[in-house]
């Protein structure tokens, strides 16, 4: 478990993270989300024990992140912004030199080494020199040197920074996979990526805890949400269907089939079903509303951390 109490980083006179709480439990995934100069990274390095807060507690598995740092680092992976990376050794070569740092026994190196290989799928890159990888494969060493040593907790910095849409979604498949054997902390400003491969969010902005909870809770603490349908059928039929619902909107509309939107909490998709069905309408298709994070995050952080509405779960 991690648990953050009161952090605070100051930068001179300019405060970067201003009293942040929050807990993590075992086996979760965690997305933190903040606009750029939010204060992802200096609080993701607090927990990395690569940097000290100003005040406040980061308490991991018992330890305190400041009076006990070596226990800490046993136990966490840290892949920072800019993965630490050393260009003239090979992957073997360089994830066996961290598993050593990290004090994994040398007989136990090999095998773990491998393991991180494998669960990076990086096993065809052993022998490749760092500096020929591209940057998708680099972003992938960043990964296994963080989970090498086993840790219990992953700490991961904008993992698709810099990545291309295909890269992106092995980072994510990836992510995902490590879900069950380790508790990940993944910062990001790419939305749907969050939205996908995370249980819960925490969102910062402007140094501070603004939310947190899960995307359907944040989405009903704040009264947003959609539900996106598409029907075949009578259009006034469908529209008189759903008017006691909510508001909706007519998306699209080609021949007798219509797609729409209805500006209701997804919790209600099945009373949007029945509504729709019970009308004599064919359902097509139902789906939550694509940009229903986005929504959520703009409207969170849009004033900055000081103004924003506090939601938390
Ligand atoms: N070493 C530093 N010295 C002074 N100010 C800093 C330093 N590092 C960060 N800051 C400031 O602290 C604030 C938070 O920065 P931080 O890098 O933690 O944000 P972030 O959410 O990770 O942003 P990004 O998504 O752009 O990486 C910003 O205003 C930044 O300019």
């Amino acid at each position: 478990m991690i648990q953050v109490e009161g952090l605070t980083k100051y930068y001179g006179e300019h405060a970067a993270v201003r009293d942040l709480a929050f807990t993590i439990n075992k086996g979760e995934v965690i997305g933190f989300l903040g606009l750029n100069g939010a204060g992802k990274t200096t609080t993701l390095k607090i927990l990395g024990c690569v940097l000290l807060p100003t005040s406040g507690r980061v308490v991991i598995d018992g330890y305190d992140a400041v009076r006990d740092p070596h226990e800490v680092r046993k136990r966490i992976g840290f892949l920072p912004d800019t993965p630490p990376l050393y260009d003239e050794m090979t992957v073997g070569e360089y994830l066996a030199y961290v598993a050593q740092l990290r004090g994994v026994s040398s007989q136990e190196v090999r095998a773990r080494v491998t393991e991180a290989e494998e669960k990076t799928a990086l096993r065809e890159k052993d022998g490749a020199l760092i500096s020929t990888l591209s940057h998708g494969y680099r972003q992938r060493v960043g990964v296994a040197q963080a989970l090498v040593h086993r840790p219990a907790f992953l700490i991961l910095d904008e993992p698709t920074s810099g990545l291309d849409p295909a890269q992106i979604r092995g980072m994510r498949e990836l992510i995902r996979s490590l879900k069950g054997a380790h508790t990940v902390l993944v910062s990001s400003h790419i939305l749907p990526e969050i939205s996908e491969t995370c249980d819960r969010l925490l969102i910062i902005s402007g140094g501070q805890l603004v939310a947190q909870g899960t995307e359907e809770e944040l989405a009903r603490k704040l009264g947003g949400g959609s539900v996106e349908v598409e029907v075949r059928g009578d259009k006034a039929k469908a529209l008189e269907a759903l008017a006691g619902l909510g508001p909706v909107t007519v998306a699209q509309e080609d021949g007798t089939v219509l797609s729409l939107r209805v500006e209701v909490s997804p919790d209600q998709r099945p009373q949007v079903a029945r509504a729709l069905v019970g009308a004599g309408l064919e359902l097509l298709r139902l789906d939550r509303g694509a940009q229903r994070l986005e929504s959520i995050f703009l409207s969170l952080t849009r004033n900055g951390g000081a103004s924003s509405q506090e939601v938390s779960s």
